[in-house]
């Protein structure tokens, strides 16, 4: 038996030697360098018969994370907790319970039909010496399989192909849904290779809880069902296992409701992409490319976020004022400070992405586009293929109106039901609104009388589908007389109070 003073000795001389060879080959010419290096690892080979494959995290240009890294991360978390001494823990699915996996530069053994393996996590930095303020994403994840060379076949033919298995159906199962986004408060993402941000998805919303029509909602829900259960289908077509929804209509509709449905209806995972604060149509496909499947994609407000001609909303043809606006509210609202630079993805960068040949990566994908003016899209963009499905999310009709009567008071029937049926035969209000109307405001017995009634008031109250027709009308006039009296401006000439144009010197 070897005692521990005989490893102490066997390792100091190997590092005795390892030191010499380091300061030797400094020396050596080069040609001899590769002579000895060739006989170094012949000699290596003879004295350690182990083979050694290693799972880097990214493989493929570091454009995409490797399926097989990541099966065999799920694989070894499920060994991990038992083996390993150093672990990584991490909250699981039901928030009680703790997910336990291998640390950094740890080492477990596996044994399979009584061969001893042994996995290594391995985590190295890069050599190149970079001073920055940020987290570096310089450093490589790989897991490393040792084994010995006489179960080469075994291990190749029948324990890898079981722990990739084993693997996905352990990720599976203990799936917790996420809900990434690629917009940072910091500057630092482009030098990130996870190019994508996460939290636990946690959104409530169901199909149940959603007030719009029931026969849409039935026919929205078959039409998603449908779908991830296509996948033969749309390989037998030829098609890329995607499908793209539209969703539009007038602010507080339940557009981004729907969506937390949707992915709670067939438990994918969502991917909030922030088109502007993408860099170009590069970083673009290198976002959609790190999706996984069974996964939304969203891209709320479109029209907000892409110009129809292609560029960019920032681009130079825009009025100064609403230029210098535009970047203060982008700021408010944590966007790029105002003179930084913008992103530059155009509209053909991102027909691209939906359904050029990147698209097929991955497959079960949904996207979904939002937006509250549909007529500001570029058909292009939602043309059936692309956006398969556009739904539209009206104001608050009755039959709606009573799925929120249920959720938020938990009354089926009642006396005032009948005069807010009449009423939102002729008003226009959003389920947001009567939503609002429905929440209790405090602790009393008789809630649903007095949000019921609250809610008659602000029905009376609000305008009526004419009235606000006419306002709608009236404010489109209103806009289009401004954009050409600052067009007329532009060219130098001068609109006085009666309407008459005088060209200024
Ligand atoms: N159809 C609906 N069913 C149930 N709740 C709704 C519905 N529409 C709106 N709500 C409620 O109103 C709130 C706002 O809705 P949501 O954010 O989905 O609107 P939106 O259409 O995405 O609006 P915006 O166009 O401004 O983004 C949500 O918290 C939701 O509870
Ligand atoms: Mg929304």
């Amino acid at each position: 038996m070897i005692n521990s003073e005989s490893f102490a000795g066997l390792g100091s001389t190997i590092a005795s030697l390892m030191f010499l060879w380091a300061v030797c080959r400094q020396y050596f010419p080069y040609q001899l360098e590769n002579y000895f290096s060739k006989y170094y690892t012949k000699f290596i080979t003879l004295i350690y018969p182990y083979i050694e494959i290693s799972f880097p995290e990214y493989s493929g240009q570091r454009l995409k994370r490797s399926e097989a890294y990541t099966a065999i991360e799920s694989y070894l978390s499920n060994t991990t907790s038992e083996r390993a001494r150093r672990l990584k823990a991490e909250m699981g699915h039901d928030s009680d319970k703790l997910i336990l996996s291998m640390a950094e530069n740890e080492e477990i053994t596996d044994e399979f039909c009584g061969v001893k393996l042994w996995w290594f996590s391995r985590k190295t930095s890069s050599d190149r010496q970079t001073i920055s303020f940020y987290p570096t994403d310089n450093d490589k994840r790989s897991y490393r399989l040792t084994f010995h060379r006489r179960h080469r076949v075994l291990i190749n033919e029948s324990y890898l192909p079981l722990v990739i298995q084993q693997g996905k159906a352990i990720a599976v199962q203990k799936r917790k849904r996420k809900l990434y986004t690629n917009s940072s408060s910091f500057d630092y993402t482009e030098y990130r290779k996870l190019v994508w941000s996460h939290v636990p998805f946690e959104h409530p919303a169901t199909f149940e809880t959603l007030a719009i029509d029931p026969q849409m909602k039935d026919e929205i829900m078959q039409d998603l069902v449908k779908f991830s259960k296509s996948k033969e289908y749309y390989a037998k077509i030829g098609k890329p296992w995607k499908r793209g929804y539209l969703l539009y209509g007038p602010p507080g509709t339940g557009k981004s409701t729907m969506i937390a449905a949707m992915a709670n209806l067939l438990d994918y995972d969502v991917y909030d992409l922030e088109l502007t604060a993408v860099k170009d149509n590069s970083a673009l496909r290198k976002l959609l490319l790190n999706t996984t499947s069974k996964s939304i994609i969203v891209v709320e407000d479109i029209d907000c976020s892409l110009d129809l001609s292609g560029k960019r909303k920032t681009g130079g043809d825009q009025q100064e004022g609403n230029k210098e606006e535009e970047e203060k509210n982008k700021a408010a609202m944590g966007g790029p400070p105002p003179g930084k630079e913008e992103s530059k993805v155009t509209l053909s960068g991102l027909l691209n992405c939906i359904d050029g040949l990147w698209s097929a990566c991955g497959g079960e994908k949904v996207i979904v586009f939002t937006t509250n003016h549909i007529e500001k899209l570029d058909p292009a963009l939602i043309r059936r293929g692309r956006m398969d499905k556009h739904i539209e999310l009206g104001f608050c009709k009755y039959e709606g109106f009573k799925v929120l009567a249920k959720n938020y008071l938990g009354v089926e029937s009642h006396p005032l039901f009948g005069s807010i049926h009449e009423l939102l035969k002729e008003k226009k209000i959003s389920p947001a609104d009567v939503a609002e109307n429905l929440m209790p405001k405090n602790e009393s017995e008789d809630q649903a009388d007095l949000c019921l009634q609250t809610l008659v008031k602000a029905l009376k109250e609000c305008k009526s589908e004419n009235e606000k027709d006419e306002e709608e009308k009236v404010e489109e006039e209103e806009q289009n007389l401004k954009t050409n009296e600052e067009m007329l401006e532009n060219d130098g000439i001068v609109v006085d109070n009666e309407g008459k144009e005088n060209k200024e010197d």
